[in-house]
């Protein structure tokens, strides 16, 4: 796999990388690519099943979405949705770099996902969770790997309720790999970088600053 080096943002669900995303991706247009996920879970409203260049051939087609279509609303990401037995059926085919059981749901992210990305150049950022993460060190992608966390369990609760996209069950779900996500987080050397998402603008500034040689090259290579 070639072009300049991917990103791979973790972090308990609800601790911003979502939203830490959308900023980057309308800062600097032209320069990340998102590697778009298959996941078995259910669209939230205004989720749109991804549409992009290239298809994915055994599932449900895929992959890079213009920047600016691509996490549009405060809630709806893009996703490949797709139901487990397509998914399984393309991870048997290894079509895919890693993938995960979270929350009840799989998640993985295919390779031509990540290719479309690098095929032109743009930094491949890649959402991921944990297992994702640890996955993804088994493999000879080369990213820079940071993770988003928040400042408390009982404020990443607040900011799941709030967002109102799950349900009992799966915030709860969601609460317990957090638990998990958060104390491994604490291991020196598993992450290039540690942000702590309380105040957005610092934890903006923070994923700015050790992501900007990689963009600057990616803007110098454009010039
Ligand atoms: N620094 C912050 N202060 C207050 N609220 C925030 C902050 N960052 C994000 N939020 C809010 O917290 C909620 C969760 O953020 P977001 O959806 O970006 O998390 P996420 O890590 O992408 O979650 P998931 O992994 O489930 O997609 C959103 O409603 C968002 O507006
Ligand atoms: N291992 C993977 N994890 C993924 C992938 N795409 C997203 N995710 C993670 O799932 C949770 C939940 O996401 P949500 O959209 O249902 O809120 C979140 O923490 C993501 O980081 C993937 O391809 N592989």
């Amino acid at each position: 796999m070639s072009g300049p080096r991917p990103v791979v943002l973790s972090g308990p669900s609800g601790a911003g990388k979502s939203t830490l995303l959308r900023r980057l991706m309308k800062e600097y247009e032209g320069v990340f690519g998102f590697s778009v996920s298959h996941t078995s879970r259910n669209p939230r409203p205004g989720e749109e099943n991804g549409k992009g260049l290239n298809c994915l051939p055994m599932l449900l087609g895929a992959t890079l979405l213009p920047v600016a279509d691509v996490l549009s609303s405060e809630t709806s990401k893009d996703y490949h949705f797709v139901t487990r037995e397509k998914m399984q059926e393309g991870i048997d085919k290894g079509e895919f770099i890693e993938n995960a059981e979270f929350s009840g749901n799989m998640y993985g992210t295919s390779k031509s996902s990540i290719e479309d990305v690098q095929a032109q150049n743009l930094i491949c950022i890649l959402d991921v969770d944990i297992q994702g993460m640890k996955n993804i060190k088994k493999t000879d992608l080369n990213p820079i790997y940071i993770s988003i966390q928040p400042p408390s369990m009982e404020i990443l609760e607040k900011r799941l309720r709030d967002r109102q996209t799950e349900t009992e069950d799966s915030l709860q779900k969601r609460l317990e790999a957090a638990r998990i996500d958060m104390e491994l987080s604490k291991e020196p050397g598993v992450f290039d970088m540690v942000i702590i998402n309380d105040d957005l603008e610092e934890a903006y500034a923070k994923l700015k600053s050790v992501l900007i040689e990689e963009i600057e090259k990616v803007q110098d290579a454009k010039k």
